[in-house]
């Protein structure tokens, strides 16, 4: 799916293609320096990390294990319902294991805050986290991020993974909703 099939759904474009994947490079050379010599799992958050997971992974030279959370706080809409819900949980025991949880976006914190808390309490080595986005102005729950893509303006975006009720998450760039795709939200 690309900007074309999105007609006038689409608003703009707010991060073309070759600017994330550049970026994910990027946060991959950090990510190996800082890793190297360490046994790493990386922990996507579903389903919103997918194609953040999918590229970092494979942009690094480190050698690392992947897991699986899936979380969800945002249902149908375009606001956080504040509760947090875990669906999966993770299959690895990471106790003594050093965990880099990768995400698509920290918009109020509020998932984050809840995973990174709920991932100490099993006692690992070391928890650090890699966003692609950030919203500094939605943040409601400071977090401590190492690895950080983009800060992007308040707005709800879509693509590389994010969604809206479950779609756009197969478009290769963020962008952001016409109007009318909200309807009366
Ligand atoms: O900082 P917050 O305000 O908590 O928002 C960020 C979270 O919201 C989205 O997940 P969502 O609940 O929509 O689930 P999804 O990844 O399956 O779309 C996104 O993928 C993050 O996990
Ligand atoms: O801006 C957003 N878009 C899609 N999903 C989200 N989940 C939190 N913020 C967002
Ligand atoms: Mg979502």
């Amino acid at each position: 799916m690309d900007a074309a099939d999105m007609g006038t759904d689409l608003e703009k474009v707010l991060i073309p293609e070759e600017e994330l994947q550049a970026k994910i490079k990027e946060l991959a050379g950090q990510i190996d320096a800082d890793y190297a010599g360490k046994n790493l799992l990386i922990v996507g958050v579903l389903k919103g990390a997918v194609m953040i997971m999918a590229d970092l992974a494979r942009a690094l030279h480190v050698e690392v294990q992947m897991d699986w959370m899936a979380v969800s706080s945002y249902g149908a809409g375009t606001k956080s319902s504040g509760v947090v819900r875990t669906l999966k949980d993770l299959d690895t025991d990471i106790a003594g294991r050093h965990v880099l949880v990768v995400e698509d976006i920290i918009d109020s914190g509020l998932t984050l805050s809840w995973l990174v808390h709920n991932l100490q309490s099993r006692n690992p080595a070391s928890v650090e986290i890699c966003t692609l986005l950030r919203k500094p102005e939605a943040v409601k729950v400071p977090i401590d991020v190492k690895y950080v893509g983009f800060d992007i303006p308040n707005e709800f975006v879509i693509g590389y993974g994010l969604d809206y009720a479950e779609r756009f998450r197969n478009l290769p760039f963020i962008g952001t909703l016409a109007r009318h795709v909200y309807g009366a939200e």
